[in-house]
């Protein structure tokens, strides 16, 4: 099974097209990052992919369900953690889970499980009770993550996965991530940063003005050629040639 097929995508707000017939297909099991400027389109893209916004043409698939046609089904099935959602400043992190467990209809006994196995992970046993309005943005963002993962999803949408996180953090983060890759899971994640694309992900599409202008694994870039030439070459060439910019 594919994870992901995009076929000639395009959506647009008023006079700005934000994905412009867009293709793409990312097989199961690959850790794949969607790189670009900003306004390139990668948000746009993930809102279509788990069914929040609709595209006015195209068609897409995430693990053979249509998140068109039917949302809720590509919801249950995979795990999406956003740029810049924190868990309710009401909650502490621990109840925060315990509610997604309900909506996700786990059993209690897993959702303890895996609350013990994130907090060991990510290092915020300590802050299992406290409030989230409490919490640094750093907190948050390790509670967000665990909450992503909590259904033990085979398909994971992450936004900037290591943004706010401490360099310990984020090398805890890249060990699970590239674990849970060789597990055969999948995982799509948007990133601007060039260094995180290259190190964490098996294959790059560059995204520039809603399309892809180049699609490389990193791990077969020749010696002399770094992900960051590949980005700046392709993105470059690409205002060079007239193409809209969108900020
Ligand atoms: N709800 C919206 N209404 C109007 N325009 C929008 C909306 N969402 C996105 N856009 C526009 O669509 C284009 C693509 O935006 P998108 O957020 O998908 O880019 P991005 O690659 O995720 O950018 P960033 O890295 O800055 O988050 C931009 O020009 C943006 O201004």
């Amino acid at each position: 099974m594919t994870a992901i097929q995009i076929q000639d995508l395009t959506k647009t707000y008023g006079d700005v097209t934000a994905v412009d017939g867009l293709s793409l297909t990312v097989a199961e099991g690959e850790l794949f990052g969607l790189l670009g400027p900003n306004g390139a389109g990668k948000t746009t893209t993930m809102e279509i992919l788990t069914g929040q916004i609709t595209p006015e043409r195209g068609s897409v698939a995430v693990l053979d369900v249509d998140p068109v046609a039917d949302p809720t089904a590509v919801r249950e099935r995979v795990g999406i953690l956003p740029e810049k959602e924190s868990p309710p400043s009401f909650m502490t992190p621990r109840e925060y889970f315990q509610f997604v467990g309900a909506v996700r209809n786990i059993p209690d006994e897993q959702v303890d499980e895996q609350v013990e196995t994130w907090a060991d992970r990510l290092g915020f046993a300590e802050q299992l009770d406290t409030m989230s309005t409490d919490l640094s943005r750093g907190q948050q963002q390790k509670a967000m993550i665990a909450a992503a993962f909590l259904h033990e999803p085979t398909l994971v949408f992450i936004d900037e996965p290591l943004a706010n996180l401490d360099p310990i953090v984020q090398e805890r983060v890249k060990r699970f991530l590239s674990e849970y890759r060789e597990a055969g899971n999948t995982v799509i994640v948007t990133t601007h940063d060039v260094d995180v694309a290259a190190e964490l992900c098996t294959r790059v599409g560059v995204m520039y003005s809603g399309d892809l202008v180049a699609d490389v694994r990193p791990s077969e870039l020749p010696a002399e050629e770094t992900l960051l030439d590949v980005f700046l070459d392709r993105v470059d060439a690409s205002v060079e040639r007239g193409v809209a910019t969108h900020d």
